[in-house]
């Protein structure tokens, strides 16, 4: 139950209360009548022959209207709102409280010199007439009385001096402060804190007004604390709104957080308060029950940081505050002049000790907490009895239960059947725990497999068009770019401008905007380097307040610079978009791929066979898996599974696993990084035999190959495979040669394969980068870390087109591009391309599909047809490698399969390593170490561009 505190009225309060408020109601009345004024209407000195009175208020209206006007003359105009509003002004502001006689007194005379200074003023400024005096009869009367004593100046001065003078006294305020505030309004600056003006206006007060002879404590809060001291000190809160923090009702500061901001502004010299205030102190208060309430701090605050006249104690002498300031608490309670009677009422606590305890030297202004947190502690113990009194009744249950059967078990003398059974009670209650623990697994339908992990069925029909449709995209409406005329003018006379700052004479002469960025071009006035634009882009950027800029210091075509900076609103670029482009469509290349748009918004399309291997990093998040997937989807849209292959490497299992079983996979997508190096050989091996297939039909690439493979077939003359040897395969003769398909090798992650071989990964990209073009193997490698150990020398020089989508510093620009620029992309797929090592960079704005496109075109390519994958791509058998590692560190000892594979190689003249593995089944290490002997000693030449030749003759051996 917690106590509500609610304010009561002293007798005297409710006086002045009705009074003030009287007097308002009268000040409004004679507003009324001000407003409705006729000088027709009979009144004090008009005698009028209007039998009804004009003014709405009324004769009593219109007299004391006239009234006004005859004894202060134009000044009388403001006294009907001076009746209003001051009244209104007291009661809002609580001043009321403070109202003494001597005040009202003050304050009357302040307002009658006011009256003075103005009538004056009036009379002598404003034009008077024979039947009106500008500043009526007081004012006339002032001005005949000292004319001939002081002359019209001294009285124009005197009536000014009355006037500020009478203001001051009678509103309390300091003109000094008026001034000050009017200053600062003109001005536009900013005031002092609130609390200071809030509360200077009562310390003037207190300035005009002498101690008052009695303290009293008009319905201020008075709190009660749990240990109550016999005495305490009387408080006159003045203000007690601003002490109370009602934690749970009021989305202000906590607390906890109050009392720490008031233990900051208290001076750490002072000491600490231990105020026991007892309830009796609320006398001014009634106390109501409710039943609940939310938590209520009650803090007051350090009063002296407001107001250094006023503490708890405000109306004490100053002197009388600064030495209870210095007592300690056990003092200040002892010392105090003013006791509070003790009351008994069980009301909220008062919390003290959190303040002592943050701040040992809390000062005796400081803050006292009174937190009503009993609902919340009461709630909790009244849980606790009710679950003690639950199972005690339990216990009692189970008791008499158990008596109950034991004595009918003896009746029917079947005591050993009762044991059984209590045990078994009793270990069923044992395991009930696990029982519960477990989680509710339920049926699956007809399925043991639960629906979130079962794989997802496609029941899709076979497609009847050749290739999928751009329909399984998503149509998504291209947004239009907001930015306006007038925006792209100022942006380009600020850069103009910012540029000259830096000492660079530049002109904007173009500009491009595109789905996410804007182009400036500018013509740099001759002798100008373009570097020196892009040696101060950050510079310019935080002049230009931009997020960042790129500086492109070569526009292909145009003897500009480029400034791009970034759109407010930027564009997404839908994959639909660019496959729907001409330019994707008219490409001839089978490889073409789509990656995004350029700065103008036209779709970039890239051909794979002309890069011929492409390297892709950027930091993560920054789009590569997207741009990804951007391009392989620009490959299935429109290459049949029998044009192009893939060989899909994916160490993030997630990214790539969604192609799984589309027909166009050699194999598996691989996640296992050991695995994905054997793949990696099997490309190696596929291409030392695509080369003796080439070589042998005399071609000099894959379109060749092809080429011919068509022409002879369509001769109906299928050409026999070249390099068969009986026992190949179980035919008799060899098998025609068909067409190869291109295979296009991705790594969505080629760090992690650098980490499981490094040295060997390295090379054997290297290898398949030198030569693997004119076969039709192309790699396109994907890394989140584009420092110099994974993307090495070595496979920078093999791999001349990149794409760097943001990364983290202009190091890691310069490893992926060879020069800066990267760092200063947008990211979430913008990028930078650079094609077949030219130093040009495109800046492209990736295009984006969601997960579910993706999904829709496998399923798509899935429901037309199963992947034929080719056995042993991935097995390199470990154990065959590390039998062959073992069998190689014998050094000096001839391979077993030595004998025969020479014989091989001197009856087929083929020295490829490729086709020793594939004749005598054995992995690239053992055949290629074979081929290394075979040179010691003398069989065959060292290898020159990638081949040997056979020194040695069959008779010699
Ligand atoms: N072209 C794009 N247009 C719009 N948003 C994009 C684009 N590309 C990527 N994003 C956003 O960026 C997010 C991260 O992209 P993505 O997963 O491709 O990054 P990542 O570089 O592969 O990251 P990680 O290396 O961590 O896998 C995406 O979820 C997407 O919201």
């Amino acid at each position: 139950m917690i106590k509500r505190i609610t304010a009561h009225f002293t007798p005297k309060q409710y006086l002045v209360e009705m009074l003030l408020g009287l007097t308002a109601l009268f000040g409004l009345y004679l507003i009324i009548a001000w407003s409705g004024y006729s000088p027709l209407d009979s009144s004090w000195s008009v005698s009028s022959s209007q039998p009804e009175t004009i003014n709405k208020a009324g004769k009593l209206g219109a007299w004391f209207i006239d009234l006004f006007f005859a004894l202060f003359g134009h000044i009388g105009n403001i006294m009907p709102f001076v009746l209003f509003i001051a009244p209104i002004y007291f009661i809002r502001t609580k001043r009321r409280d403070s109202l003494t006689w001597t005040r009202l007194f003050l304050r009357l005379f302040g307002f009658s010199l006011l009256l003075c200074g103005l009538t004056a003023l009036a009379a002598l400024l404003l034009s008077n007439s024979l039947y009106y005096l500008a500043g009526g009869v007081l004012g006339g009367s002032l001005v005949v009385s000292f004319f001939p004593l002081i002359g019209k100046f001294g009285i124009l001065l005197s009536g000014f001096i009355l006037s500020v003078v009478g203001f001051i006294v009678c509103s309390g305020a300091s003109l000094i402060r008026l001034l000050v505030k009017f200053y600062y309004w003109l001005t536009m600056k900013n005031e002092e804190p609130a609390t200071e003006t809030e509360e200077q206006p009562l310390a003037e007060e207190n300035e005009f007004v002498e101690p008052p002879e009695e303290i009293k404590i008009p319905q201020s809060a008075v709190f009660q604390t749990e240990e109550k001291n016999d005495s305490a000190e009387e408080v006159d809160l003045v203000d007690v709104n601003r002490f109370i923090q009602i934690s749970g009702l009021n989305n202000e500061k906590p607390t906890e957080q109050v009392t720490q901001s008031v233990l900051q502004q208290t001076p750490i010299h002072s000491e600490p308060l231990h105020e026991n205030i007892t309830a009796d102190a609320f006398s001014g208060y009634g106390v109501d029950q409710i039943d609940d309430l939310p938590n209520v701090s009650i803090a007051v605050m350090d009063v002296t940081a407001h107001n250094q006249n006023f503490a708890p104690t405000a109306p004490l002498p100053h002197t009388q505050v600064q030495q209870q300031a210095q007592q300690s608490a056990v003092d200040f309670s002892r010392e105090s002049d003013y006791t509070f009677e003790r009351d008994e009422m069980p009301i909220p606590t008062v919390s003290i000790p959190p303040v002592q305890s943050v701040a040992p030297d809390f000062d005796a202004s400081a803050s006292i907490t009174v937190r009503l947190n009993e609902t919340e502690s009461l709630t909790k113990e009244a849980d606790d009895a009710e679950m003690t009194e639950l199972a005690r009744q339990f216990e009692e249950q189970q008791k008499q239960r158990f008596a109950e059967m034991e004595q009918r078990a003896k009746a029917m003398d079947a005591e050993d059947a009762l044991n059984v059974i209590l045990n078994k009670e009793e270990s069923a209650v044992e395991i009930s725990p696990t029982i519960t623990a477990a989680p509710d697994y339920k049926p699956y339908g007809n399925s043991l497999i639960h629906p979130a992990l079962q794989q997802k069925a496609v029941s899709k029909a076979k497609p009847t068009t050749p290739l999928p449709s751009l329909d399984l995209l998503e149509h998504r409406p291209t947004q239009a770019q907001d930015i306006t005329q007038e925006e792209i003018i100022e942006t380009s006379q600020r850069i103009e401008q910012q540029l000259r700052n830096f000492n660079v004479k530049a002109t904007v002469k173009d500009v491009l905007v595109g789905p996410v960025v804007t182009r400036y071009e500018l013509e740099l006035q001759p002798g100008v380097k373009a570097s020196k634009v892009t040696g101060i882009d950050t510079d310019l950027a935080r002049a230009l307040m931009f997020r960042s800029i790129r500086v492109a210091e070569v526009i292909p075509g145009k003897p500009y610079i480029g400034i791009e900076t970034p759109n407010t609103h930027r564009q997404t670029v839908p994959l639909r978009d660019v496959l729907d482009s001409d330019e994707f469509r008219q490409s001839k290349s089978l490889l073409s791929m789509a990656l995004g748009k350029d700065i103008s918004g036209k779709p970039v399309v890239v051909d794979l066979a002309k890069m011929p291997h492409l390297l892709v990093a950027g930091s993560t998040g920054s789009g590569k898996s997207v741009g990804v997937n951007t391009m392989i989807l620009s490959l299935l849209f429109r290459v049949k599974p029998e044009e192009v292959k893939f060989i899909m490497i994916d160490p993030k299992v997630v990214e790539l696993s969604i192609y799984n079983d589309i027909p166009h996979l050699l194999t598996e997508v691989v996640t296992d990084m050991k695995k994905a190096a054997n793949a990696l050989r099997w490309c190696v091996d596929e291409m030392e035999r695509r080369y003796q297939l080439l070589s042998a039909l005399r071609v000099r690439n894959i379109e060749g190959y092809n080429e011919k493979i068509d022409e002879y077939n369509a001769m109906g003359m299928p050409i026999p495979n070249p390099i068969w040897r009986p026992g190949d395969t179980m035919d008799a003769l060899p098998p025609a040669l068909e067409k190869l398909s291109y295979i296009v090798v991705i790594v969505d992650e080629f760090a992690d394969l650098m980490m499981v071989a490094g040295k060997q990964i390295e090379e054997l990209i290297a290898r398949l980068a030198q030569k693997a073009r004119a076969i039709g193997i192309h790699l396109i490698l994907a890394t989140q870390r584009p420092s110099v150990d994974v993307i090495t020398g070595l496979i920078k020089a093999n791999i001349p087109s990149r794409i760097a989508f943001t990364v983290a510093s202009k190091i890691d620009s310069r490893t992926i591009l060879d020069q800066g620029g990267a760092e200063a992309l947008l990211g979430r797929g913008d990028m930078l391309y650079s094609g077949q090592g030219s130093s040009d960079l495109i800046r492209v704005h990736g295009a984006f599909m969601s997960d579910d496109e993706v999904a829709r075109i496998a399923d798509d390519w899935r429901a037309r047809g199963k992947p034929n994958y080719i056995d042993g791509i991935l097995d390199g058998a470990e154990e065959e490698e590390s039998a062959d590692g073992e069998r190689g560190a014998d050094d000096g000892e001839l391979d077993d399969l030595f004998d025969q594979v020479m014989e091989f190689v001197l009856s087929t003249g083929t020295t490829s390593v490729s086709s020793i593995q594939r004749r005598f089944r054995v992995g690239f290490n053992r055949a290629a170490r074979i081929m290394d002997q075979m040179e010691e000693q003398g069989i065959v030449s060292a290898q020159q561009n990638g081949k040997r030749e056979i020194l040695a003759r069959r008779p010699d051996y």
